[in-house]
């Protein structure tokens, strides 16, 4: 499928120009609103931005921005009120429930603030039951190098009761990557921890990206967390106003200086 670039509409910033085969998930014009009339909040204001394959986004901007808003459109979790959204080359507006719970099981990852794990699992079932859902076997050989890399050898017979928190979102991101899907979201996922904690979860997600070519998209607070990535895209009022590439913890934080101050 061939995507047009969106030309620019209302003077929003369009961050679309990667190639469709190298896109793992776009958002063209997407508009999301909640209510109507006078109390309608426009939480996503025809927001254009593509997300490389391979590459390590981080969405900030201050609260009540769009940030989750955004990612739960591009993630299926939530629907659009204009605009689309295509991950790979599969359009979701006009796909079955069926088929988006398909897609989002077989081509979406998540890592969730809370962790999201089932308590009366053990942290390999946990892992596996995005694809023990599906009927597919696990690929043994994968699945081991991942919980190899997120040094959780030890600890799959665990419930995640018996885990610290950082132990349970690296259960997370373990079943996030399983799948190897096309794309991983991240909501907040170090929201709940502490720096060692999160700079271990961000390490690890890195370098699902620098070894294992995986994509990856999170919301953050933190410009520490956001200087993990290849790539801040700032969003203000539900629109997109800002973009940074390589950052750094200290670069993204002059840019929010200068977002606030506008
Ligand atoms: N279900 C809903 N009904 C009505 N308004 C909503 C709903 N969900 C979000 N909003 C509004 O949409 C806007 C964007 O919300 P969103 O949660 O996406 O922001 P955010 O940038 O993720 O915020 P935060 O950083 O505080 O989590 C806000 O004004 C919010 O109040």
């Amino acid at each position: 499928m061939t995507i047009p670039p969106p030309p620019e509409r209302s003077g929003a910033p369009v961050l679309t120009d990667v190639p469709d085969e190298i896109t793992a998930a776009r958002a063209v014009h997407l508009s999301k609103y909640y209510g109507s009339g006078d109390t309608q909040v426009r939480a996503l204001d025809d927001v254009s931005v593509a997300f490389r394959r391979g590459e390590f986004t981080a969405i900030m901007g201050p609260s009540g921005s769009g940030k989750s808003t955004l990612m739960h459109c591009l993630a299926g979790l939530d629907s659009a009120s204009d605009g689309s959204v295509i991950i790979g080359d599969t359009e979701l507006r006009g796909l079955s429930d069926k088929e988006m719970t398909r897609l989002r099981r077989d081509r979406i990852g998540f890592v969730f603030q809370a962790f999201n794990l089932v308590p009366t699992l053990t942290a390999l079932e946990n892992i596996t039951l995005p694809s023990d859902i599906a009927g597919r076997k696990p690929d043994r050989d994968w699945l081991d190098s991942v919980v190899g890399r997120l040094g959780l050898r030890d600890r799959l017979d665990h419930r995640p009761s018996e885990l610290s928190g950082g132990q349970q979102q690296r259960v997370a991101c373990a079943r996030a990557l399983a799948g190897r899907p096309d794309i991983i979201f991240g909501d907040e996922p170090t929201g709940n921890l502490d720096s060692r904690s999160s700079g271990e979860v961000l390490g690890i997600l890195r370098s699902s990206v620098t070894d294992l070519g995986q994509t990856v998209v999170i919301v953050t607070h933190d410009p520490r967390a956001a200087g993990y990535a290849d790539r801040v895209v700032f969003l203000a009022d539900g629109r997109i106003v800002d973009e940074l590439r390589d950052p750094t913890a200290d670069t993204v934080l002059d840019r929010m200086k200068n977002l606030e101050a506008v």
